[in-house]
């Protein structure tokens, strides 16, 4: 895909003799970054040949500007990267955010992909039931925070399951009654005999900065912002 040429594209943020040196833009690996390649395209941001290619054990690729690199990182830490400020920019879901909930991420643009929701989902036999009339509820996810702070709004102690995965294999193995996880489709609940009880948030993927980097190096990340801004609103006009 071509990227904007015209003269209203913000021109190149980054350039090498700038002060502060090459800027890292963290990048999850997975389904948001299939994504995401057409609107790095469109943003003028082209990394690496082999940074697409999944086999490439290399983490770090250099871009068609000399001071931008990205780095391809698991969507968790993403987060972790931008608020320690080892990458002053990224990208990941607004569930990654709600569960990391640090002020030293700001995330100033919807993105407008990698649509899903942060749901509870229940046995089928379940449905219908009210989960707030428990005082205590088993709960497995990989969204802890969440998951407490949803129950608690309700009054009822979340006794969470941390899994990484396949959360709902939980029910019918008897490790937790209830999951809170991420829902598009449905089919991986219905797979799997639970159904959606609740929708905790809707989730779509974000650009992030470092607040201090923002502060430190206003004129390269402000400049990035544009970009993607310019990008989206480009995309969303055709
Ligand atoms: N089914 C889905 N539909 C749309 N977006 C999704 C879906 N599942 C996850 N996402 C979004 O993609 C992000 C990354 O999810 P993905 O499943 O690629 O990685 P993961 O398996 O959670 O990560 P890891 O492999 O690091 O554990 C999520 O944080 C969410 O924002
Ligand atoms: O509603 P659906 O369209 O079925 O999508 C939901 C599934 O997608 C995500 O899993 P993913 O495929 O990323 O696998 P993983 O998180 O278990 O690695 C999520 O954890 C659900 O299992």
């Amino acid at each position: 895909m071509e990227s904007l040429t015209d003269a209203t594209f913000p021109a190149d943020p980054s350039t090498p003799a700038e002060a502060g040196g090459t800027l890292i833009l963290a990048l999850p690996k997975g389904r948001i970054l299939a994504e995401l390649g057409p609107v790095l395209a469109r943003a003028g941001i082209h990394p690496a040949a082999d940074f697409a290619d999944e086999g490439s054990r290399r983490l770090r690729f250099e871009t068609d500007h000399p001071g931008l690199d990205v780095v391809r990182v698991r969507s968790f830490d993403v987060a972790t990267f931008v608020a320690h400020g080892a990458a002053q920019i990224g990208v990941c879901g607004a569930d990654v955010l709600m569960e990391f909930d640090d002020d030293q991420i700001y995330a100033p643009l919807d993105l407008g992909i990698g649509r899903c929701r942060v749901s509870v989902a229940a046995p089928v036999e379940m449905a219908g039931q009210d989960l707030g009339a428990a005082s205590r509820l088993s709960v497995a996810t990989k969204y802890p925070a969440i998951a407490r702070r949803h129950f608690a709004q309700k009054g009822v102690q979340a006794d969470i399951v941390h899994l990484n995965g396949a959360m709902e294999l939980a029910p019918s193995l008897g490790l937790a009654r209830v999951i809170v996880d991420l829902v598009q489709t449905g089919s991986t609940l219905k797979a799997n005999g639970l159904v959606e009880t609740e929708v905790i948030a809707n989730v779509t993927s974000r650009l992030i900065v470092n607040r201090t980097a923002l502060k430190t190096r206003p004129e390269a990340i402000a400049g990035w912002i544009s970009r993607f801004r310019a990008a989206l609103a480009e995309r969303d006009a055709r």
